[in-house]
């Protein structure tokens, strides 16, 4: 197992900086997610780890030992693309052995990866077969068992699911996790899917620009968003935000805006609150109470108009018109709801997430 440290990493592609100025530590033995929307820098941060891409400057660390510049096969890492790019003339069983045929591997040293790899992902009746004989699934498996034979300490993964369908993809995040477990390696995973993201990573990095927003559990980091770009790219519907201000009244402190009034004095705040501020109030769906009237813990409650009600089977999305601004809602219960029809809703003020309206960072 080795750890992977990135310190003030910068890359330049074509005159683009792609990657500026770049920290990240990555724990022995850890499942770390990069996820970010297209073109925000993950795979090349990726690729710089295996030594594919040169970096413009910083360093890159791989089991305690400086890495920055040595050959992609001195890194002890294996890469797993999103193309499986296996020998369409090999079977399985030389597909994953190739790398260590080329290598001068023992041919008994062969036999035994090979096969606790085929274990391991239930490839043990295909072994014989062409890739042009394999589902996606089982071909994008053999791609991961080629990385497993070459017992790396670390991992790489380059958005490997992203070519299956659903429920494939869902079945082999399970096998992905599982497989975490019983390797112990150090794994590094790109995608641009917040689902698979949350589900696979003991801590995520979200990208955006080349920058590292936020690098934490999934927990917190869907909870306590670092600022309005991670509170928006993740969660499906996405974070509500009313625009208001927030200030002190009477020892309260009040975000307020035309429509909406809701204290929040026990919010966290990392800074006293002190004057007036434009401020952004986020809330997650699951945290609109739709229909209750006033919230347990919530805030006063406010009206408006059901515009769209999306069954999703365990719960519905309702979508409330609040003077022209769609906010979205989960309801989990029975509770009887039309289009068209007016509803109150209102806030779990114990759940909210406020940010600064200039610098979009968490207050
Ligand atoms: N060879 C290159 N020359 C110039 N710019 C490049 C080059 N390769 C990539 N880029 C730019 O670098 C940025 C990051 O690309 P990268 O592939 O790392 O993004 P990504 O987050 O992995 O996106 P995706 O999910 O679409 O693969 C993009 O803006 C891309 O246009």
């Amino acid at each position: 197992m080795s750890n992977v440290a990135i310190r003030n990493l910068q890359i330049q592609l074509g005159g683009n900086k792609v990657i500026e100025s770049l920290n990240l530590d990555v724990k022995a033995g850890e499942f770390v997610v990069l996820l970010g929307p297209s073109g925000c820098g993950k795979s090349t941060l990726l690729h710089s780890i295996a030594g594919l891409i040169d970096t413009s400057a910083g360093q890159i660390e791989i089991g305690g030992k400086d890495m920055t510049w040595a050959d992609p096969k001195d890194r002890g890492i294996a890469l797993v693309f999103q193309s499986y790019a296996l020998y369409p003339t090999m079977n399985v069983e030389a597909n994953m052995s190739f790398g260590l045929r080329i290598n001068g591997t023992p041919k008994a040293e062969i036999t035994r990866r090979v096969a606790r790899a085929s274990d391991m992902l239930q490839l043990g009746p295909l072994l014989k077969r062409k890739p042009a004989n394999l589902s996606g699934g089982q071909r994008q498996r053999v791609a991961i068992g080629r990385a497993i034979v070459r017992e790396a300490d670390v991992m790489l993964f380059d958005e490997p699911l992203s070519n299956l369908d659903a429920k494939l993809r869902t079945e082999l995040r399970r096998e992905l996790k599982q497989l975490h477990k019983q390797l112990g390696a150090t794994m590094i995973y790109v995608t641009h899917d917040q689902v698979e993201a949350m589900t696979l990573a003991q801590r995520m990095a979200v990208m955006k620009g080349g920058v590292v927003q936020q690098f934490d559990t999934p927990d917190v980091i869907y909870n306590t968003p670092a600022n309005l770009f991670v509170a928006t790219f993740l969660g499906s519907p996405g974070m509500n935000l009313f625009k208001g201000t927030l200030e002190q009244q009477g020892g309260k402190a009040i975000f307020s805006n035309q429509h909406l009034s809701v204290d929040v004095t026990g919010y966290p705040f990392k800074q006293p609150l002190t004057g007036k501020h434009d401020c952004v109030l986020g809330v997650r769906p699951e945290d609109i109470d739709v229909g209750h009237g006033d919230g347990v813990a919530g805030s006063a409650a406010v009206r408006a108009s059901v515009s769209l009600i999306e069954a999703m089977g365990a719960h519905r999305v309702v979508w409330l018109d609040f003077h022209g601004t769609q906010v979205a809602g989960i309801v989990q219960d029975q509770l009887q709801i039309e289009t068209e029809k007016d509803i109150n809703f209102s806030i779990r003020t114990n759940r909210i997430s406020l940010f600064d309206g200039a610098s979009e960072q968490r207050l």
